[in-house]
């Protein structure tokens, strides 16, 4: 018998992933998606999202069947279950409120039913998520996608949609359920035929490789202000920066989890992108709109990681420290520290 009912979808945080994710997921008809929103709330839910996409062309006030401004409490509410909880927020383990924080109020422990997907970069982004949910499957989402929200509800996105779903193990579970919850979750968000989305039995292989490049050239465009164009042109930038940190990600992979990586990866992710769109990696992104960025997830736990396994990475040991203050900044920037008055002139 075919299930005909379409699935629940909470999807947390609509920014430059979401919306495309909202948007897939809707186009194939398979899914219907509550978007819960912040600081683009008023200007989506009065006249939906403008977007500029390379795979769905330009949609004009589009709205998702349902949008919220925050997490609904779905015992309060009386609500049944989500099937999946999706989550595209920015994942800034320093920052509150902590991902199982977020999703808490719709995934009380009463909750078996519903499966969670990070549509997120980093590393072991899910342990948090085990610790506080353990009989609750756990999806692992690695985009490559260019998409971002220039203004609230804009968004543009410049490189196509290539999404990979597996299972983050979780030991609780029978892997066969696992599996096809991921293939499931797969089937919904290709349904639209715009995007590709597959399924994936080794997340830590695809998230050790997409490492390649979210823990170099984020932090390194972040650092120096130059998109991936750019840094590629300016003197020393790949030399001197961007092959080191790479070349020390990939001994790690391999130290600390046995992923071997292809051995031109380095030359791919250095060319992933088309010199010309110059694009600006998400953290970029956040450093240009004085937001907080994931050096956690992206830098500290493969650093961590790695040391612990024994890898020398000098490179991204810098990297890692100089992110860590650039986040000091922004909590500077924003109140979020105390620190002394400044002295005022002393007569001598
Ligand atoms: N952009 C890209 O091309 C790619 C991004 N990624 C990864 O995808 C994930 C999402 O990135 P991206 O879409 O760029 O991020 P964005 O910053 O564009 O969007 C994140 C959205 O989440 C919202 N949000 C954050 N916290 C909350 C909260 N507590 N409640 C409700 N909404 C919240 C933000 O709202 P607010 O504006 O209020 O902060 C924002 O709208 C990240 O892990 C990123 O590394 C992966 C591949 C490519
Ligand atoms: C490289 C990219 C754009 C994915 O394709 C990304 O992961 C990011 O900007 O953080």
């Amino acid at each position: 018998m075919t299930e005909s009912r379409k699935k629940t979808v909470l999807l947390i945080g609509g920014g430059g992933v979401g919306a495309i994710a909202a948007l897939n997921l809707e186009t194939g008809g398979l899914a219907e998606v509550t978007v819960v929103l912040r600081s683009n709330f008023k200007a989506v839910n009065e006249s939906g999202y403008q977007i500029e996409s390379c795979d769905h062309g330009v949609v004009k006030n589009w709205k998702p069947t349902h949008v919220v401004n925050s997490v609904p409490d779905i015992t309060k509410e009386g609500n049944e279950p989500y099937d999946y909880i999706v989550l595209t927020t920015k994942n800034i383990p320093d920052i509150p409120p902590s991902i199982q924080d977020l999703i808490a109020p719709a995934l009380p422990p009463s909750n078996t039913h519903t499966t969670i997907v990070l549509i997120q970069n980093g590393l072991n982004i899910e342990k948090s998520l085990l610790k506080s949910h353990s009989n609750t499957p756990i999806l692992s989402g690695v985009s490559l996608i260019g998409s971002a929200e220039f203004e609230p509800g804009v968004v543009v996105q410049d490189d196509t949609d290539r999404l990979l779903i597996g299972a983050f193990s979780n030991p609780n579970l029978p892997s066969t359920q696992q599996t096809s919850l991921a293939e499931n979750f797969v089937k919904i968000y290709s349904a639209g035929g715009k995007t590709v989305c597959t399924y994936s039995s080794d997340v830590l292989y695809d998230r050790w490789r997409k490492l390649v490049y979210n823990a170099c050239l984020n932090p390194i465009c972040a650092i120096t202000g130059l998109d991936t164009g750019r840094i590629r042109l300016a003197d020393g930038g790949i030399e001197g920066l961007v092959r080191p940190a790479m070349k020390e990600i990939v001994t790690a992979a391999k130290e600390v989890a046995g992923v071997e990586l292809a051995g031109d990866v380095v030359d791919t992710m250095i060319e992933m992108d088309p010199l010309e769109i110059y694009l600006a990696p998400s953290m970029l992104a956040d450093v240009r709109k004085g937001n907080f960025i994931e050096f956690e997830n992206l830098l500290g736990e493969p650093l961590r990681e790695g040391k612990k396994a024994g890898v020398a990475m000098p490179t991204v040991e810098v990297l890692y420290n100089i992110c860590k203050a650039i986040q000091w900044r922004t909590k500077d920037a924003k109140g979020r520290v105390k620190i002394p008055p400044k002295r005022g002139a002393v007569a001598k």
